[in-house]
């Protein structure tokens, strides 16, 4: 057979286009490197995959790969992808597919193992940042913010002065002593922040190249979101090695971090050293013609056209409403109308908002109508709120000589414990470790004569963070340890003990005003911290891959991993960021946005609506709110429709069905034809994580199933998937009823 018709065969049996194949197949010389410019929905992620696949098929080995994503739900899109191409879950592990931010975390820890590289999360943010207002001189002086805080810390860290830093911040009346004060307790914490992570990263690969040694090619996906210090890691590792990139300058979004559109420039002066080669990825294969049409008229005519494979549908609606509440219960009777063809599934619906506030209003008032749903968001939600000091408890019993700044977080918790005690504590053994080599720990502290003696004049609080210490040291005897380190529902149990005893509780119910919405936000952020032990039960003791570690210690090293998988039966909500790379047959844009934007602002605007926009397959809500002063709001939302399409009003009414706020049939439409050409056209799987129920994957299914009379839960498949009915174990009582019940008895 003559090549050329080779070529072409091997296209058809990978069902790719002729420049996904090239990209596919791009040589892989260390001197080269390959842009793939794909606009949304034209295979990219499918491309990295089957690229991948044939390599492995040229007999690269799994570890000669690095892949490099933003996100975790970039990561496990793709690794998904890989499995269902390959099948093997093992030669899937052992390609280097990572966060930029795991990926430096292991370099890192590799190479320098007195650093234990844990990155200060958000809620050690907040002790940190109500310690240092005890520490500092000025009563009045004005709270930094943490994003300011951090700033000041990574800029003292780059080289700049304390002076110099702080300069930036004139208003805010905070003290050199102070920034000092946080940066000792960070390092003696062991505590790092994301950016001095990377520079770690950089100076460890600089300093050894040799630990890639066996890389012989970089991937790296949605390069449009590399900001600062993530573009000089990519340009590190690939040194003298095969690179491509694949991205979409149009969806760039990270702008407040940095990233921006014009990165390609920036990509071009970085690798001056290699052989540039650019491919285009121009079909749309996700989003029906119409959808793409708005698209294309938020982001400016003058982008490259995109091909759309679909056939041709409805168009997308603009509905105008006059309250976000009159917006919320069209959302709701829609959805209960789409749901009820039974064609259409809660799963394949997504509401985007650009802000996570209003998401958690219409997530309370889609529970008061029965409407289950699924916030998505980029990281385990409980991350980032009170529930992360179960895993402080958890650092503490794990490790309590490394987990200092766990510590300090949760000591800050117990009665009678404020600032001052801590502030007391930590310059007391800054004073200790002065001139120490082999410094003390809080924990040898805490359990040392000189605390106790320290402690003498005051008993009530000496007693009880000596019971919080007794007790840490009763769970970690061995015997009762071992009950403990791998098993989930004994580890909760502990976990919300403590809790409970040492001002977890106390934290959360004592807010001045605890709303039912707060009480449902941590109900669902307990739920889903307790499954997500299960999740990684599952894998730290299923996987052949992973060592002998213990639930606790694969916990630890892990809880960053898996974002929160959706389920069948929830709609899903999400900010238009966290949507990034996923796409939906259905998709809701939420219109309460009456911002007026710069002209800078403005072009980052419609990229976000752009993305939020190319998440939808097949229907396309896309609202817009009047606030009460109507004439006002008229003239904002006419300024606000110009600025976000650049088309004239009588386009506007071409590219959708407007609707507005009077007019009483807002929705679609669903007629016979249209369900026949829906069911055609879904595509659940890939993207989004679920795990199409053929014959291949059944050999891999996995369930654990516990006698279902007594405890009543199953954990999914692989991978972060979850689908089924999920309950606590008998005797927990949890989420509202755990703070309500557990917490109150
Ligand atoms: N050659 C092809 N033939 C048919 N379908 C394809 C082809 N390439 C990609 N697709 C499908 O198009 C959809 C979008 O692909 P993918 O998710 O890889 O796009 P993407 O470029 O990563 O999107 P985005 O940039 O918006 O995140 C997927 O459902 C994928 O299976």
């Amino acid at each position: 057979m003559p090549e050329k018709e080779q070529e072409e065969d091997r296209e058809l049996e990978l069902n790719v286009t002729p420049s996904q194949y090239d990209a596919i197949t791009y040589p892989l010389d260390s001197n080269r490197l390959l842009k793939i410019i794909a606009g949304p929905g034209s295979g990219k992620t499918k491309t990295l995959v089957n690229r991948i696949v044939y390599l492995l098929n040229e007999g690269v080995k799994p570890n000669e790969f690095l892949v490099l994503s933003m996100t975790n739900r970039a990561v496990l899109a793709l690794k998904n992808q890989m499995y269902e191409l390959l099948g093997e879950e093992e030669l899937v592990s052992q390609i280097n597919i990572h966060t930029f931010h795991s990926f430096s975390s292991s370099v890192v820890s590799s190479n320098n193992v007195a650093k234990d590289c844990r990155i200060i999360e958000d809620i050690g943010w907040r002790t940190l940042i109500n310690l240092s207002s005890t520490h500092s001189s000025h009563n009045t002086f004005s709270r930094l913010s943490r994003s300011q805080i951090e700033e000041i810390v990574e800029s003292v860290n780059a080289g700049m002065t304390i002076n110099d830093a702080l300069v930036k911040h004139p208003g805010k009346k905070i003290d050199v002593e102070t920034i000092k004060n946080i940066m000792t307790w960070l390092s003696n914490s062991n505590i790092i922040t994301y950016q001095d992570l990377l520079v770690d990263c950089i100076k460890t690969v600089r300093k050894n190249p040799a630990i890639l040694n066996n890389i012989k090619t970089v991937i790296v996906d949605e390069f449009q979101d590399m900001y600062g210090k993530l573009l000089d890691v990519v340009e590190i590792v690939s040194r003298q090695k095969n690179l491509v990139i694949a991205g979409d300058p149009n969806q760039s979004i990270y702008g407040f971090l940095g990233s921006n559109p014009n990165i390609l420039d920036r990509i071009d002066k970085a690798f001056l050293d290699k052989q540039i080669d650019v491919i285009h990825l121009n079909e749309c294969f996700r989003s029906t013609p119409e959808i793409m049409r708005v698209a294309e008229a938020i982001i400016d005519a003058d982008t490259a056209r995109i091909h759309v494979v679909k056939q041709q549908s409805y168009l997308p609606i603009l509905n105008i409403f006059l309250t976000e509440e009159e917006e919320y219960q069209f959302i709701i009777d829609e959805i209960k109308k789409l749901v009820s063809t039974e064609v259409i599934k809660p799963i394949d619906i997504v509401i985007l908002s650009h802000t996570n506030k209003t998401l958690d209003k219409l997530q309370h008032l889609l529970k008061t109508n029965d409407i289950q749903s699924v916030k998505l968001s980029l990281n385990q939600p409980w991350i980032n709120s009170e529930i992360f000091h179960l895993v402080d408890y958890l650092n503490i019993i794990y490790e309590p000589e490394k987990a200092n700044h766990s510590l300090i977080c949760v000591l800050g918790l117990i009665e009678g414990v404020g600032p001052i005690t801590l502030k007391t504590l930590m310059n007391k053994i800054g004073k200790i470790n002065e001139n120490n080599s082999n410094p003390v720990s809080i924990w040898e502290y805490l359990n040392s004569e000189e605390f106790a003696s320290l402690m003498k004049t005051r008993t009530k609080v000496a007693k009880k963070i000596m019971d919080f210490t007794n007790e840490i040291m009763q769970i970690r005897s061995p015997e009762n340890y071992s009950k403990i380190e791998n098993n989930p529902d004994e580890l909760i149990k502990i976990l919300l003990d403590l809790g409970k005893k040492y001002g977890l509780k106390r934290l959360i119910t004592s807010k001045k005003i605890v709303t039912e919405q707060d009480l449902v936000k941590y109900d669902n952020y307990l739920n889903q911290f307790y499954e997500y032990l299960w999740i990684i039960y599952e894998k730290s003791f299923t996987a052949k891959n992973v060592s002998q570690a213990s639930l606790i210690e694969f916990f630890l090293k892990n809880y960053n991993d898996i974002p929160l998988a959706q389920k069948e039966n929830s709609i899903n909500l999400s900010t238009i960021h966290s949507a990034k790379g996923l796409e939906f047959p259905i998709v809701f844009i939420l219109g309460a946005d009456n911002r007026i934007y710069d002209s800078h602002e403005l072009q980052a605007h419609r990229r976000k609506l752009y993305v939020a926009v190319t998440r939808a397959s097949q229907l396309l809500y896309y609202g817009k709110v009047l606030n009460n002063d109507s004439f006002h709001s008229n003239a904002l939302l006419s300024s606000n429709m110009n600025s976000e399409f650049f088309v004239d009003k009588k386009t506007l009414g071409k590219i959708f069905k407007i609707n507005n706020y009077n007019d009483s049939n807002r929705g679609f439409n669903l007629d016979n034809i249209f369900l026949k050409n829906y069911s055609n056209n879904l595509r659940r799987q890939g993207k989004n994580f679920l795990i199409p129920n053929n014959k291949k994957f059944d050999r891999r299914m996995y369930h654990h199933k516990v006698d279902e009379n007594k405890s009543g839960y199953h954990i999914g498949r692989r991978w972060g998937f979850q689908n089924n009915a999920f309950k606590f174990p008998n005797g927990i009582k949890i989420g509202m009823r755990f703070i309500k019940l557990h917490f109150s008895r």
